[in-house]
């Protein structure tokens, strides 16, 4: 079982929220995710964060000191902001983590973006998540210490998440 810190990287609806607290709750760690504990700070979601003048960058540095907050408390289990991964200081900082990024195509993802209102809406979901991710794929690609396939059903990505931090999945039926 892993003693690093664990970071859950993704675009948007990846599943790092979903992942990130089965993995915290398997390995007994503090979960530190990142659009709740920002709305619990600011009594605002991430939505209403970027919506205000200048929101969207506002939020973008919350969100990447939540990142290096976590971080500093030890080995904590981080379901991270999508935004965090394009500041050269967070991709530093998860050098001793063990990052595990949830890929899937924009396709998928555009699909699930719909599921709550904590999400900004920046446009029409399938292009903004294109655009992201020919941004940021070279940039996961660069961190991650374990690339998981998001795209694939719950059961099979939580099983193949715990078993990157080295904990034996349960037998799911
Ligand atoms: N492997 C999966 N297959 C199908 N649906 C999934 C999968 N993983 C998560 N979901 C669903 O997709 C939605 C997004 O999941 P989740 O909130 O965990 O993503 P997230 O990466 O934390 O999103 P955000 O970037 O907004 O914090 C939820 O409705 C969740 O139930
Ligand atoms: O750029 C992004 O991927 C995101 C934008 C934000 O406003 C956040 O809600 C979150 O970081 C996702
Ligand atoms: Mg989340």
């Amino acid at each position: 079982m892993t003693d690093r810190p664990v970071v859950v990287l993704g675009l948007m609806g990846a599943g790092k929220t979903t992942v990130a607290r089965l993995i915290a709750q398997h390995l007994g760690r503090p979960l530190r995710d990142s659009d709740a504990d920002i709305e619990a700070a600011t009594g605002h979601t991430a939505a209403t964060l970027a919506a205000g003048p200048d929101g969207r960058r506002r939020l973008h540095d919350l969100e990447a000191e939540h990142v290096l907050s976590a971080l500093a408390e030890g080995p904590v289990v981080v379901a991270a902001a999508a935004s965090v991964v394009e500041r050269p200081v967070v991709r530093t900082a998860l050098a001793p983590a063990c990052v595990l990024w949830l890929d899937a195509p924009p396709e998928v993802l555009a699909a699930r973006m719909t599921s709550s209102t904590h999400r900004p809406d920046y446009g029409e979901p399938l292009e903004v998540v294109q655009a992201l991710d020919r941004r940021r794929r070279p940039l996961f690609t660069a961190v991650a210490d374990v690339v998981i396939d998001a795209s694939k059903p719950t059961e099979t990505v939580q099983r193949n998440a715990l078993a990157a931090v080295d904990v034996t999945p349960p037998p799911y039926t």
